[in-house]
């Protein structure tokens, strides 16, 4: 169920022109932006994970769908880290001015919330939207309610806050909805010649990747007991011809945690969680590179710098 408010989606002209544009996904923390990145590209890009706030870097995804005469469409998607309300440290004023710098110049937002439900942290993303470009309405999750005919309630609910150019409620784990949604999206997009060749995933570096990788099994392997304030800094990323392997990339990573307590809870009993978060990310590694990788994980205690704005910048989030 689509719900269109628009007159305003130009209307498409001829088969064989090409539209390319910039889509910003925003929404407060867990919401599925992640994950709705990952399922519009069609590959894993972003790093997903239940935990709150993993997502710190603006990353985008690039998707084309060629109509097969020349034409067709390219998404260019920016993904931006969860809205942050409780906190008021460094590092999240520095997610804020990265929310508000990734919805400069976008040719559209996807805002996305969970089906029928709106809170202050939503109210306050929603505030920053931009005046100039179309508001998309992702009301995400939709497999989770229970009660599909409230949805309808709260849609309407929803036109009252804001002059969203499409409402769609949908799951980000529904491959149907997510094709749909990138249907919708089109139009939106100017014509213009694309900017990137049909089969770029991402414009970020393998060294990048290999952080936020390396970040997500960190994540995944420690649960919640490890607070989103450790960060992975790659130190060295460096490519190596080999008589064995052929290609041949060398890795070495620190983990940076606020307290020693942390560090033994990620190197776990005889070192044995820090060799997994090591071997899981090495594989994937290996098959997103194409090649044999070596890494090597270090982890330093670096206490309350998620209040030091200088040591926030040093680690790359201004
Ligand atoms: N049931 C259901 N769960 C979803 C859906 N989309 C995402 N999730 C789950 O919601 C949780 C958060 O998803 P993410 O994609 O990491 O959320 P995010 O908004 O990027 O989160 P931050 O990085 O914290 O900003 C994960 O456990 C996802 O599996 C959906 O359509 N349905």
């Amino acid at each position: 169920m689509t719900e269109s408010a628009s007159e305003s989606a130009p209307a498409s002209s001829g088969p064989s022109r090409q539209r390319c544009g910039l889509i910003a996904i925003v929404g407060r923390p867990n919401v599925g932006k992640s994950t709705l990145l990952n399922a519009l590209v069609g590959q894993k890009i972003s790093i997903t994970s239940r935990k709150a706030q993993t997502t710190r870097h603006r990353i985008t995804g690039i998707r084309t769908l060629p109509d097969g005469q020349g034409g067709g469409t390219q998404f260019v998607f920016v993904d931006t880290p969860g809205f942050q309300t409780r906190h008021t440290a460094a590092l999240n004023k520095s997610l804020n001015k990265t929310v508000m710098g990734a919805l400069d110049g976008v040719d559209l937002v996807l805002f996305v919330v969970e089906a029928g439900k709106f809170s202050l942290a939503d109210a306050k993303v929603l505030a920053l939207m931009p005046k100039g470009a179309p508001v998309i309405l992702v009301a995400n999750k939709l497999d989770a309610v229970h009660r599909r005919a409230e949805v309808a309630h709260w849609l309407r609910d929803m036109q009252e806050r804001h002059a969203f150019a499409e409402y769609v409620p949908m799951s980000a784990k529904n491959p149907q909805e997510v094709a749909r949604l990138l249907d919708i999206c089109a139009p939106y997009l100017p014509e213009q010649p694309w900017w990137h060749d049909a089969d770029d995933l991402t414009d970020r570096s393998e060294k990048f990747l290999a952080g936020e990788i390396v970040r997500e099994k960190l994540f995944r392997l420690t649960g919640d007991e490890l607070p989103y304030t450790s960060t992975v800094v790659v130190e060295k990323f460096d490519e190596e011809k080999s008589r064995q392997y052929g290609r041949l990339v060398r890795i070495a990573a620190t983990i940076v945690v606020e307290r020693d307590s942390h560090k033994a809870m990620i190197i776990g009993e005889s070192g044995q969680r820090l060799k997994r978060i090591g071997t899981e990310a090495r594989l994937e590694l290996e098959k997103l590179l194409g090649c044999k990788v070596f890494i090597e994980l270090w982890i330093k205690v670096r206490s309350g710098w998620a209040d030091d704005e200088a040591r926030v910048r040093s680690f790359g989030y201004e």
